[in-house]
C-alpha cells in the first residue's frame, strides 16, 4: 500500500530529527519536525522543565494529524518526526487510516540522556527524558510499527528502516 507518511516516534533525544532528515533524503519526501507544530506556550512548558499534559498534547497531535490529512490529499508522502509517546496519541495521528507507518526509535535511557546532554541549542532540557520514558507505551502489538535500535550510526539506522519498510511494500 502506497503510505501517507512515516512518522518517526520516540522519546525526545531518540533521533527523530536525525534519521527523519536521513529518509526524506533518501526517498526524495519532505521531512516535517513535529516539534514545529507546537503552540508556543508548550514550547515555553517543555524549555521550563515541566512535562506536556494529555491536554496540552491534543491540540499539537491534531495539528500533525492535520498535516498528514494534507500529505493525502495531495499525494505527496511525509517523514514526520513526533513523539508519539502514548497509544493514544498514535491513533490521533492514524486518524482511522491505514497508511501510516510508525518507525519506533529505540534506546536506553542512559545512552539517549548521554546524547540528549551532549545537545546544544535545543529547548529541550535533558531533565525532562525521564518523564518522556514514564510516559511511554512502547508500540509492541502494533502492527504498523517498526522498532528500530538507535545504537548504530545514524547512516546504518536508515538503512535498516528503509529495507524494513521496502520487506513490507511499504515503499518502492
Ligand atoms: N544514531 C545516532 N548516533 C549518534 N548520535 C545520534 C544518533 N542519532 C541522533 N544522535 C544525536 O543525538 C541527539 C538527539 O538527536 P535528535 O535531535 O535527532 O533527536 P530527536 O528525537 O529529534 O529529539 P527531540 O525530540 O528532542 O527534538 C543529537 O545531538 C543527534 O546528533
Ligand atoms: O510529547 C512530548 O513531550 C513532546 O512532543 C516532546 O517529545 C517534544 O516535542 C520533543 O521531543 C522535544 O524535542
Amino acid at each position: 500500500m502506497t503510505v501517507a507518511a512515516i512518522v518517526v516516534m520516540g522519546v525526545s533525544g531518540s533521533g527523530k530529527s536525525t534519521i527523519g532528515g536521513l529518509l526524506a533524503d533518501r526517498l526524495g519526501w519532505i521531512f516535517e519536525d513535529g516539534d514545529a507544530f507546537h503552540p508556543a506556550s508548550n514550547v515555553a512548558k517543555m524549555s521550563a522543565g515541566t512535562p506536556l499534559t494529555d491536554d496540552d498534547r491534543w491540540p499539537w497531535l491534531r495539528a500533525i494529524a492535520a498535516r498528514i490529512a494534507s500529505a493525502r490529499a495531495g499525494g505527496r508522502p511525509v517523514i514526520i518526526g513526533c513523539s508519539a509517546l502514548k497509544r493514544a496519541y498514535r491513533d490521533v495521528l492514524r486518524d482511522g487510516h491505514a497508511d501510516i507507518r510508525f518507525l519506533h526509535l529505540t534506546g536506553s535511557p542512559e545512552l539517549i540522556m548521554a546524547r540528549q546532554a551532549a545537545r546544544v541549542g535545543h529547548f529541550m532540557p535533558a531533565s525532562l527524558i525521564a518523564s518522556q520514558f514514564a510516559t511511554l507505551e512502547p508500540p509492541d502489538t502494533e502492527a504498523d510499527v517498526i522498532d528500530l535500535d538507535v545504537d548504530p550510526e545514524p547512516e546504518a539506522i536508515a538503512a535498516k528502516a528503509l529495507a524494513a519498510l521496502r520487506r513490507r511494500g511499504d515503499i518502492a
